[in-house]
């Protein structure tokens, strides 16, 4: 590769030495990719092979840093059409071979400028496939890149990734979501008003319900039960969100409450393991989650299954084969991962109310299991009628 004829900042910057520490003393040497400096957070990987756009901005990624395991990432160029939010939450990018050049009808600039001009750092030119089989096999851990061309001494990196917070017990929703209710409109005519409670929800999520005729609230994490109220809604929905479930007492404090109500509920990802821990169940952490855009489900209600994306490092801990009693009536498993069993969704059988662990509003991602958007329509209707 000659960058030097062209000569530019960025080409330059990329030519810069990076290193990528595990905690468990792991390492990698690359090249900075987008920003130069360091930073931390939990190392996951994504099998996604498109939607690098609607990962890095999923608020859900926020303190994780990506590890895409498809080797060519930055192809198509960053447009400004598929973002999930107004920024890029991701705590850093790891990419095996990035486009150098970019090349789409759509595209504005290349990625790598994208993550330069929000203070993204990145590293390039690593082995992602053995990263991911570390991963796989120690399971996800903190991690640290660093770049520049007077790096930390190895133990300085060593100690300073081993510092930085873990993502059990990490409470981050309220750090992403919306301060202000905002309303995205219903298109075509109104039929639904819904709240839908931010935890760091993706813009398709309520387009994915506007194109249904529902009008949608979209509130702060931070919402209580007489703001949910105050739209009068049909139906409440909880979304995906960042952190660890087991910290999210305020929301599934809500849920509750809205259980209680008996109003038709929805959650997705979040929203599942909050829905989870409203009826008594626990959560846990993964060894290393579901993250892309291939996980094959089984919707045990139909039979059906369905191929999925999923972005999630924690799950519901419900039991698979039997019916639970809970506070607001019998509960059960309604989807289930084909690959390792994890719940993937739970349903309530003496009220309106279900929840998904994985990602139907599909962005990135196959559209199967846009179906459940629908389920939430006919709660709402069997609700009126
Ligand atoms: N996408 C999500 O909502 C993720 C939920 C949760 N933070 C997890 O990692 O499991």
């Amino acid at each position: 590769m000659t960058t030097s004829t062209q000569g530019n900042a960025s080409q330059k910057e990329k030519a810069l030495p990076a290193v990528l520490v595990l905690e468990d003393g792991r390492v990698f040497h690359g090249r900075s990719y987008g920003a130069v400096g360091e930073t931390f957070g939990e190392a996951v990987f994504s099998t996604g092979m498109t939607g690098y756009q609607e990962t890095l901005t999923d608020p859900s990624y926020h303190r994780q840093v990506v590890v895409m395991t498809a080797p060519h990432v930055g192809n198509t160029g960053v447009n400004d059409e598929d973002p999930e939010s107004k920024r890029i939450w991701v705590a850093g990018y790891v990419v095996r071979d990035p486009a150098r050049v970019p090349s789409n009808w759509r595209s504005r600039r290349s990625l790598d400028e994208e993550l330069r001009g929000q203070g993204v750092v990145g590293i390039s030119g690593i082995d992602t496939r053995a990263l991911t089989r570390h991963l796989r096999e120690r399971g996800a851990m903190r991690v640290g890149i660093f770049s520049g061309n007077a790096l930390p001494d190895a133990g300085t990196m060593l100690a300073e990734v081993r510092q930085a917070p873990e993502m059990k017990g990490a409470n981050l929703s309220a750090e992403v979501a919306t301060k202000e209710t905002y309303v995205v409109p219903a298109i075509g005519a109104k039929k639904f008003t819904v709240a839908a409670v931010d935890l760091g929800i993706k813009g398709m999520t309520p387009h994915r319900m506007a194109e249904r005729g529902i009008e949608v609230h979209v509130l702060p994490a931070t919402a209580t039960a007489e703001d949910v109220y105050a739209v009068n809604p049909d139906g409440v929905f909880f979304s995906n969100g960042p952190g660890d479930p087991a910290t999210a007492d305020g929301p599934v404090a809500l849920m509750q409450e809205v259980l209680s109500r008996r109003t038709p509920l929805f959650g997705i990802c979040f929203g599942n393991q909050i829905l989870g821990r409203a009826l008594g169940f626990g959560t846990y952490k993964l060894k290393y989650g579901h993250r892309g855009i291939n996980q094959p489900v089984q919707d045990r209600t139909t039979g059906k299954v369905e191929v999925t994306a999923h972005n999630h490092g924690f799950a519901v801990d419900a039991p698979l084969d039997e019916v639970s009693q809970t506070p607001y009536g019998r509960a059960e498993v309604s989807h289930v991962c084909l690959n390792d069993n994890v719940v993937e969704g739970l349903q309530l059988l003496d009220q309106p109310a279900f929840s998904v662990q994985y990602h139907p509003e599909a962005a990135a991602g196959p559209h199967d299991a846009a179906y459940l958007f629908d389920r939430f329509v006919s709660l709402m209707e069997g609700q009126r009628a």
